[in-house]
């Protein structure tokens, strides 16, 4: 019977498929077809039982279709979707790791009020309309399963509130929407340019009216004119010149008036003339003499002009003739540009840049309120005892208009969560270490800055205790200031219990491992003192007024010398001698001791992660030990 069926099934089959079947098979038992794409079943004979929307197959074995002919049987209904296959790569393609983004959030508009009287006799010209619906709110929610900040969009907007109606009806309030982040998320409100501006402008005011009207009516037009000549390397972008001259212009009739009208204090002038000729060095004033316009392209050109050292480190990298990665120390200047840095141009480029603390989603499933939605119009119901009073008719107008819901503009950042960092120059084995205790699977290879991205795993022990361990990409020398975008490695393990410095005890690239640990400890060290604008008082006028971040997150940074570690001499598989091995291990001890880090002589560890995988088992008992102290 099956028999039967099967050769009806294949003939009709066959029909449909056409002119791919030249002359139908005779002995239809013997069609063999695979199907094409099919994750249920590879293989099957040709059956009856076949599933509509399968359409594609190919011919394996038969007397007169060609194996390896493809028929196609016309589709019907839709084919399931079908799974991705994982890749067993040593590498795992994964979605890409962002770590800070910018958003803007929106919440709904309110729904306006409705302005309606009764039409019914007994109730005539009685006020009934409804009250409208509440804009949406929008709220970022903490999921534990996302791990990167990467976003369909970057602007939410929560949905409007409806309209009040007749009879009282009241609006359908807006829908709220929900965002999903990654724990572990520091949320920033950044003034937007208007309040910020305000802020300053204000400032300006201030200063103005402690009496420096006079030091700007002296003279401007020859001192910017010196000072163009200075700073004439500023001067290099011809279309932001033309436009800054455009801009000189309207600043020097300016100054001219007010020159006419303090022209008869010609000492005056002369003294401040020659308080200027001191000045005319300097960077600063000529800054602050500049329209508000005039600053921020000079700004926005200065902070072009840096030069990025993360690619020319990147860039470093050359293959040579054995076909390998080699890596050279970049002479690379990374300094900003000294003068400007101590300019408050430079103070107001932070300060642009700068945002106010909202909130540090480090639980899951929080919701943190981002945008509030307006509220909504009231209705006219609400003077229903009182319908005859004018003054009745012309509030209702007033407040049947809702609010616009509250817009921010946000900055979020990512710190990854975990119970230990691994720190170390690029190179040093930290991913071989992660891949040998984990399941996670990096990215393994013999030239630096391999890891780009920070990179969780989990250390599964026997009793189901789990420790997070972070890979974080390689530091450099000069982390701590941003080389080789060290600063934004480096908050990764701010939030670490403990830490694991690794260095190359084989000196692979030529590399010193005492001298690595040292400049290590170094780099934390300082980057630990940095707060966001460290102690520096010179900003304190700027960022008192804006905000900052919580007194934890920066005692937190504070206190990463103090965070226990354990120190591991990797790829030992490279030492022979026995003594050699020990008196590394030793001098390790001696630099941890000398930087001032946290660990006891018993846990600096010798280990090969990525070949023999020698004291890796000492190393996951004594990391427990250590991360467990810190609860
Ligand atoms: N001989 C030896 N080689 C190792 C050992 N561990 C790692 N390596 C090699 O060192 C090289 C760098 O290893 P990675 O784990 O990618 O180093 P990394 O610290 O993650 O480097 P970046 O991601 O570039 O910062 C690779 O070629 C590894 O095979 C080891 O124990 N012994
Ligand atoms: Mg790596």
């Amino acid at each position: 019977m099956q028999h039967i069926s099967a050769a009806l099934f294949a003939r009709q089959a066959c029909n449909r498929v056409g002119a791919a079947v030249a002359a139908p098979p005779n002995n239809y038992s013997r069609i063999r077809l695979v199907q094409l794409g099919s994750q249920l079943s590879s293989k099957r004979w040709y059956t009856s039982s076949i599933p509509h929307y399968q359409s594609s197959y190919i011919v394996e074995d038969h007397d007169s279709l060609r194996p390896g002919q493809r028929i196609t049987i016309s589709p019907g209904g839709n084919e399931p979707k079908r799974k991705k296959k994982r890749k067993n790569d040593e590498v795992v393609t994964k979605k890409p790791f962002i770590d800070r983004i910018h958003m803007r959030a929106r919440g709904g508009k309110g729904g306006n009020g409705c302005i309606s009287y009764h039409s019914l006799s007994s109730y005539k010209r009685r006020p009934c309309g409804g009250h409208g619906g509440t804009g949406g709110n929008v709220y970022l929610v903490t999921d534990p399963k996302i791990s990167s900040l990467k976003m369909e969009k970057h602007h939410y907007q929560g949905q409007d509130g409806g309209k009040g109606g007749k009879n009282g009806k009241q609006g359908k309030n807006g829908k709220d929407v929900f965002i999903k982040v990654p724990c572990g998320v520091v949320v920033r409100r950044v003034l937007d340019y208007e309040e910020l501006y305000g802020e300053l402008d204000g400032m300006d005011e201030d200063n103005n009216s402690s009496g420096s009207m006079d030091e700007e009516s002296s003279s401007p037009h020859e001192w910017m004119q010196m000072n163009s000549d200075d700073y004439q390397e500023e001067d290099d972008d011809s279309d932001v010149d033309e436009d800054e001259s455009s801009d000189d212009e309207d600043t020097d009739d300016l100054y001219e008036e007010d020159a006419i009208t303090d022209g008869d204090n010609d000492d005056e002038e002369e003294e401040e003339q020659g308080e200027e000729e001191e000045e005319e060095e300097d960077f600063e004033t000529y800054y602050n003499r500049l329209s508000e316009s005039q600053k921020q392209k000079m700004i926005k050109r200065r902070m072009r002009d840096t030069p990025s050292d993360y690619e020319e480190v990147v860039n470093q990298e050359v293959k040579a003739e054995d076909g390998m990665y080699h890596w050279t120390s970049p002479e690379v200047d990374t300094t900003v540009d000294d003068d400007l840095m101590a300019s408050s141009a430079y103070a107001d480029y932070q300060s642009m840049r700068k945002s106010v603390f909202l909130a540090d989603l480090d639980q899951p499933h929080t919701a943190f309120l981002v945008a509030e939605g307006g509220k909504a119009g009231v209705g006219n119901q609400i003077y229903a005892n009182r319908p005859h009073f004018a003054a009745a008719t012309i509030n209702a107008a007033k407040k049947a208009k809702p609010d616009e819901g509250e817009i921010t503009y946000l900055e979020l950042e990512l710190k990854l969560i975990a119970d230990v960092g691994l720190v170390g120059f690029p190179n040093a084995g930290k991913s071989s270490l992660l891949s040998a205790m984990s399941r996670a699977k990096p990215k393994i290879a013999s030239y630096p800055f391999t890891t780009l991205e920070p990179l969780r795993g989990t250390v599964h022990y026997n009793d189901g205790h789990q420790i997070i361990m972070a890979d974080v990409p390689g530091l450099i020398d000069g982390a701590s200031e941003g080389r080789g975008r060290g600063m934004e490695f480096l908050r990764h393990i701010e939030r670490t219990k403990a830490l694991i410095y690794m260095v190359d005890a084989g000196g692979v690239d030529g590399r010193d491992p005492v001298q690595d640990l040292r400049i290590l400890g170094k780099e934390l060290r300082e980057y630990g003192s940095s707060g966001i604008f460290g102690d520096d008082d010179e900003h304190d006028d700027i960022t008192s007024s804006i905000g900052d971040d919580t007194d934890d997150m920066i005692r937190r940074r504070r206190e990463i010398m103090n965070r226990p570690s354990l120190i591991l001499a990797n790829k030992m598989d490279l030492f022979s001698e026995d003594g050699r091995k020990e008196e590394l291990l030793f001098q390790l001890g001696e630099v941890a001791e000398e930087v001032g880090i946290n660990c006891n002589p018993g846990d600096i560890l010798g280990v090969s992660a990525g070949v023999t995988g020698e004291g890796l088992r000492g190393l996951s008992r004594r990391l427990r030990e250590v991360v467990s102290k810190v609860d």
